[in-house]
């Protein structure tokens, strides 16, 4: 037998994975030994402790989480979760068991042993929390590898207090990844309060964060919690960040630092606890550059960056979210379970979804309702898609472009862009009678966009949202 603290414990059923990692291993100097089972390392740990065990999650028997969640407490050094599904809730559940990392199968030889090399080099670092596991509510989907390094970093800082800054355009899913974070977390049974900067009127938005008191301002007749106050224990997800106004960034950048606020027009101070995650569509680099964003705010919100590929860019998981979305929205609204056909979603994942995910949802709520046979075909798609061939509309187009331009007219892009927005925008609004997330809905695209498309033509109004 074979030193036991200076063994590395392989756990897995697939003998030809535990064979080509354990050769790996023996490869960079290291003594291993494999297991086949979870009861088989459990037996074995009646005399031996490893100082590092590699465990699959499902295996026949005692699965790979269980058998982690057993070992706490038992002198077994760090353990690295190996598996192929890689799903937030597996992985998150993984390091709430005490993972402390996470290998996502097919993976890399080298990968792993750099990963077993980093763990042991970091022994006194092993210890996690384990919080009781609640299922999760958040439904984030997707396979692909950009996918599942973000799943792989929900995982991995869900359980921390880090701020963290969410990025990537329209609709790719930053809500929901801030979600996945509070549900992922200890926080997950306090209040998960989401406020939008960019709807809301920036004469507003300092109450609708710090709260007021009654008779602070004209209108504000009783004293009303603000978001931070809504949020205590929980987290706070402060969506668009980059359209804070400079002032309200200033304060909440003190509250931040300091923990502590006052309601406007309040003398007394208020202590938060409170885990800030934001987001933006926006290159806060860029704003901070421009003297729009402060750089320290930036610094201290940007702790953990997720960053959400577009759609376009990570074109493997559009077959998997349409069909989840069909059949969401077939049950949804009652309505008989439609299919793709192949065709249909191999047309689907080339389009390039500028609306990403949530264009994707709308078009497959679209076809569950107006795709007339059960099978849907690559034909139907063009007639619910907005494509080019949507009409005469770009023949006029074309002759006010030319016209234009033989006129000397710069800039004509953007002027097109705006009357192409406003004109849609306010066709959305009148059929659905001013009700805006509907507006946006039917446009596919978010309420965000829509309200700072609205922004961007007219003052806003100082009334609710
Ligand atoms: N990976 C995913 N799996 C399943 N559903 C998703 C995924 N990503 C996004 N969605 C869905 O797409 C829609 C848009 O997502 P979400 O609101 O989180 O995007 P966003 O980036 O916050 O958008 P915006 O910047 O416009 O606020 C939601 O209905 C969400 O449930």
């Amino acid at each position: 037998m074979t030193e036991p603290r200076a063994e590395i414990w392989i756990a897995d059923d697939d003998r030809g994975v535990r064979f080509v990692l354990a050769e790996a291993l023996r490869d960079a100097g290291l003594n291993v030994r494999e297991f086949g089972s979870g009861d088989e390392v459990r037996a074995a740990l009646r005399d031996a402790r490893p100082a590092l065990l590699l465990t699959d999650v499902r295996m026949p028997g005692e699965d790979g989480l269980t058998l982690l969640s057993a070992l706490k407490n038992q002198g077994v050094g760090p353990v690295i979760v190996m598996s192929a599904y890689t799903d937030v809730a597996t992985t998150a559940a993984a390091y709430r068991a005490g993972a402390v990392d996470y290998l996502a199968k097919p993976f890399d030889l080298d990968q792993a042993v750099a990963a077993v090399q980093r763990a042991l080099a970091d022994v006194p670092a092993a210890t996690a929390v384990a919080p009781p596991p609640a299922p999760p509510t958040h439904a984030l989907l997707g396979e692909s590898p950009a996918m599942r390094e973000v799943f792989r970093l929900i995982g991995r800082v869900a359980a921390s207090d880090l701020n963290v800054l969410i990025t990537g355009e329209t609709g790719t899913g930053k809500e929901l990844v801030a979600r996945a974070l509070h549900e992922e977390s200890a926080r997950r049974d306090k209040p998960f309060v989401a406020l939008n900067t960019a709807a809301i009127p920036s004469e507003l938005l300092e109450s609708e964060l710090f709260g007021h008191e009654a008779g602070a301002f004209t209108g504000a007749t009783r004293r009303h919690a603000g978001r931070f106050e809504q949020a205590e224990g929980g987290t706070l997800f402060l969506d668009e960040i980059g359209d804070m106004p400079l002032a309200l960034q200033t304060r909440l950048l003190r509250v931040l630092a300091g923990g502590e606020f006052y309601r406007v027009g309040g003398r007394e101070l208020i202590r938060g606890n409170v885990r800030i995650i934001a987001a933006t569509h926006q290159d806060l680099d860029t704003r901070v550059a421009a003297g729009q964003f402060r750089a320290d705010l930036k610094h201290r919100l940007d702790v953990v960056r997720i960053e959400l590929p577009a759609l376009r860019q990570r074109r493997s998981d559009i077959a998997l979210l349409a069909q989840h979305f069909l059949a969401a929205a077939a049950r949804e609204l009652k309505l008989p379970a439609k299919r793709f056909s192949k065709a249909a979603l191999k047309a689907i994942a080339q389009r390039d979804f500028p609306g990403n995910v949530r264009e994707l949802e709308n078009l497959c709520r679209r076809l569950a309702v107006i795709a007339p046979g059960m099978e849907i075909l690559p034909a139907d798609l063009g007639n619910s898609a907005a494509s080019s061939s949507a009409g005469g509309w770009t023949d006029g187009l074309r002759e006010w472009a030319v016209q234009a331009l033989a006129d000397g007219e710069v800039d004509i892009h953007t002027r097109a862009r705006e009357a192409l927005d406003q004109t849609l925008l306010q066709v959305a609004l009148e059929a659905h009678e001013g009700h805006r997330q509907h507006a946006a809905a039917a446009l596919g695209v978010g309420r965000n966009t829509l309200t700072r498309k609205l922004g961007a033509s007219r003052p806003r109004r100082p009334s609710k949202p």
